[in-house]
């Protein structure tokens, strides 16, 4: 069994970009946690993708440790994100994040909700947004985000984009929340079926998370010798998922990005636990998002 190694897996999106399997999310990470210090260090460690939105505040910071790492910036894979205020507003919205991260491209941009406004605006609607989509098609096609996709849609939000004759260019993501107790099953095999990968978010069940203390994530870690993230981290990428775990901590940094080859009996345990010991969702802002 091949033990804990860093990971270098490279998966290719439906439009033939490539995008590094593991990436370092940077949501809650401010400048108080010196994030520009954090990606910078995440860049020296083996990193090759960053996760951040417009939302999250700390574009200038990502920015920064980017430039700070020396790593040249054709090895690295950028997201960010379009937030819910700015659906009429995509393209400024888009230049701002450029501007910010001091990039003149990302490597992938995605609609961060499924919703045209805040989560308190009683008049933000819940749609397939491909009004907004089609102006990500136009970053696409001018080069500017060199990939396109989606965060947070259900499976009917999925088939209603693409249904629509004007949406000539798939997502090559729908990144969603995703770990043991939330493996998203119907949902990850509809986006199997139709080549669009996951980003798993919250891999690790985010801050205080229930997955630190289930006893089948720690006994399973414990028998392999490795943290209990990894064995998160490792699950996420041998069910053939991008994934994004945050860190402001140089040693988890490190760890994260070390996965392994889980046993089949463990793989097992881990995909069965959600039926076994009931689902849990960590982040659900509007619950209404969730269902079609
Ligand atoms: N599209 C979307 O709507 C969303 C996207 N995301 C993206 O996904 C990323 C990851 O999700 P997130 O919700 O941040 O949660 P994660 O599941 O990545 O968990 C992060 C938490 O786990 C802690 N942690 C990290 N590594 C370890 C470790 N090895 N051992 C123990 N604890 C650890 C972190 O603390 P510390 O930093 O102190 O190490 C932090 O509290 C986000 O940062 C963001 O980029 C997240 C939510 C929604
Ligand atoms: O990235 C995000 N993390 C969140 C947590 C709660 C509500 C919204 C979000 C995000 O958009």
């Amino acid at each position: 069994m091949p033990g804990l190694q860093d990971n270098t897996k490279v998966y290719t999106l439906n439009d033939g970009n490539k995008i590094p399997a593991v990436g370092l999310g940077t949501w809650r990470a401010t400048s108080e946690d010196n994030i520009k210090e954090v990606v910078e260090s995440a860049l020296k460690n083996g990193y090759r993708h960053i996760d951040t939105a417009a939302i999250y505040g700390n574009e200038e910071d990502v920015g920064e440790g980017i430039k700070a790492s020396g790593v040249p910036r054709e090895e690295i894979f950028v997201t960010t994100k379009l937030w819910n205020d700015d659906h009429k507003n995509v393209r400024a919205a888009f230049e701002e994040s450029l501007k910010k991260l001091q990039l003149d491209y990302v490597d992938l941009y995605l609609i961060h909700w499924p919703l045209d406004g805040s989560f308190d605006n009683k008049n933000a609607k819940i749609s397939d947004a491909y009004e907004t989509y089609l102006e990500l098609q136009k970053l696409k096609k001018e080069g500017k985000a060199k990939s396109i996709g989606v965060s947070n849609y259900t499976q009917g939000r999925l088939e209603s984009l693409l249904s629509h004759p004007e949406v000539t260019i798939k997502p090559v993501v729908n990144q969603i929340e995703a770990h043991p107790l939330l493996p998203q099953t119907e949902l990850y095999n509809y986006l199997k079926k139709n080549d669009i990968f996951i980003t798993a978010y919250s891999p690790l069940g985010s801050a205080d998370s229930p997955l630190f203390k289930e006893k089948n994530v720690l006994r399973i870690a414990e028998k392999n010798d490795v943290e209990p993230a990894q064995v998160l981290i490792s699950w996420a990428v041998q069910r053939d998922t991008i994934v994004i775990p945050k860190s402001v901590k140089t040693s988890r940094l490190v760890s994260n990005i070390k996965t392994f080859q889980l046993p089949d009996e463990d793989f097992e345990v881990l995909n069965e636990l959600a039926a076994v010991e009931g689902e849990k969702r960590t982040n659900d802002p509007l619950p209404a998002i969730f269902q079609d």
